[in-house]
């Protein structure tokens, strides 16, 4: 696949240009603020959902007319779980084109964006690809069913930045992470991803002395998980050093059966009942392990340990979320 190299300073040298950072109130948005913060960048500009809905263009081109970010790290997404992603398909994938499309589109048209990353999700590839997962296996095969809707909008905005590459030039990247999890993520009961639903359902279970809790699905597919610290420095490292057509994928290179995961959770939070398969929900993919050697060889490394990762994000679950609701 082609390069284009940028002409203007490295990421990490600019520290002074303004970042938008779109979605700063997310799981992943929210990680790289804190990290841009940490870096020292001085000039970061967010706009939370109501105070600038994406999904309208005229508005987002306006946004971009009058603040001229020089970076854009787009963390903005309609996102959920496996239920939400089967039950509000039309939600899913109009609301992610429209918000890619209007800020890709307008992050070209203002002239002031050196760099754009845009974040995809392992499930663009086909839910049978072979494993580990290679970026060449985007569209080699049929998407798994529960999201291919998202999946869709996914692609498309790979697509997007490849296009505008392509044709005009623009500096736009994509990274396409694994399961996600840690502090600022949803932990609604229904409409959540695995890993932050277990959380509050053992957590709540323990509370109230509950024998059992149901998980849902068989507990076979397995599922590669990557704290979002170790994403959010994944993406500061491509903004950084990475400007290629082709997507990479960010992963942690292990993985787990939804069995052990359950086994764990109810370890962490200190859960004494039983587990409960509820075989009427869906498993989705069987097996998502990505193949992240791309940027491994370029140099970045996770760091965070799975169950190193659970303890702290339960621990912000109880201190901010359960607290919060006293
Ligand atoms: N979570 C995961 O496991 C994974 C996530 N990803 C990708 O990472 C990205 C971020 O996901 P994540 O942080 O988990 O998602 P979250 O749901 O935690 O955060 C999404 C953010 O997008 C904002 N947002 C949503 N709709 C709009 C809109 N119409 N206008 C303006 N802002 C909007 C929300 O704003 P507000 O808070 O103000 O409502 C929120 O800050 C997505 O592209 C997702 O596909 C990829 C792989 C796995
Ligand atoms: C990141 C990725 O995330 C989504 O895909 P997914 O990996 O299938 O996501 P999930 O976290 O919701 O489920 C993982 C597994 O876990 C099982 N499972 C058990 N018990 C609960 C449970 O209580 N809640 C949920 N959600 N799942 C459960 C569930 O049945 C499944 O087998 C995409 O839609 C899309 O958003 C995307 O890109």
């Amino acid at each position: 696949m082609g390069t284009v190299t940028a002409a203007d300073p490295h990421f990490l040298a600019d520290k002074d240009a303004k970042v938008f950072v779109a979605g700063h109130r997310g799981l992943v948005g929210s990680a790289i603020l804190r990290r841009l913060l940490a870096l020292g960048f001085t000039s970061v500009v967010v706009r939370t959902h109501s105070e600038l809905d994406l999904t309208r263009q005229a508005d987002v081109e306006a946004f971009f007319a009058a603040e001229r970010p020089c970076y854009v790290v787009l963390a903005a997404a309609k996102v959920g779980g496996i239920h939400a992603n089967s039950t509000f398909p039309a939600d899913f994938i109009a609301a992610n084109l429209q918000i890619q499309t209007n800020v890709v589109d307008a992050a070209l048209r203002c002239g002031s964006v050196r760099k754009l990353l845009f974040l995809g999700s392992s499930c663009i590839y086909p839910k049978f690809a072979p494993q580990p997962i290679t970026e060449g296996a985007l569209l080699t095969g049929p998407l798994e069913p529960t999201n291919e809707w998202y999946a869709i909008a996914k692609i498309a905005g790979i697509k997007m930045c490849q296009a505008c590459r392509i044709q005009h030039g623009l500096d736009a990247v994509s990274a396409m992470p694994t399961n996600l999890y840690g502090p600022h993520d949803n932990f609604h009961p229904e409409n959540s991803h695995v890993l932050p639903a277990l959380i509050r359902r053992f957590h709540e279970a323990k509370a109230c002395n509950a024998p059992e809790v149901v998980v849902w699905g068989s507990g076979s597919p397995l599922r590669e998980f990557l704290h979002v610290d170790d994403l959010a420095d994944a993406t500061i490292f491509l903004m950084d050093q990475y400007s290629g057509l082709e997507h990479v994928n960010v992963g942690s290179g292990s993985e787990v059966t939804i069995k052990e995961l359950a086994e764990l959770v109810k370890e962490v939070v200190g859960f004494q009942g039983k587990l409960v398969w509820d075989s009427t929900k869906p498993d989705g993919t069987p097996r998502k392990l990505m193949d992240s050697s791309k940027i491994h060889e370029m140099g970045w490394k996770p760091k965070v340990d799975l169950k190193e990762g659970l303890v702290e994000t339960y621990k912000w679950y109880v201190d901010k979320v359960v607290s919060d609701k006293k």
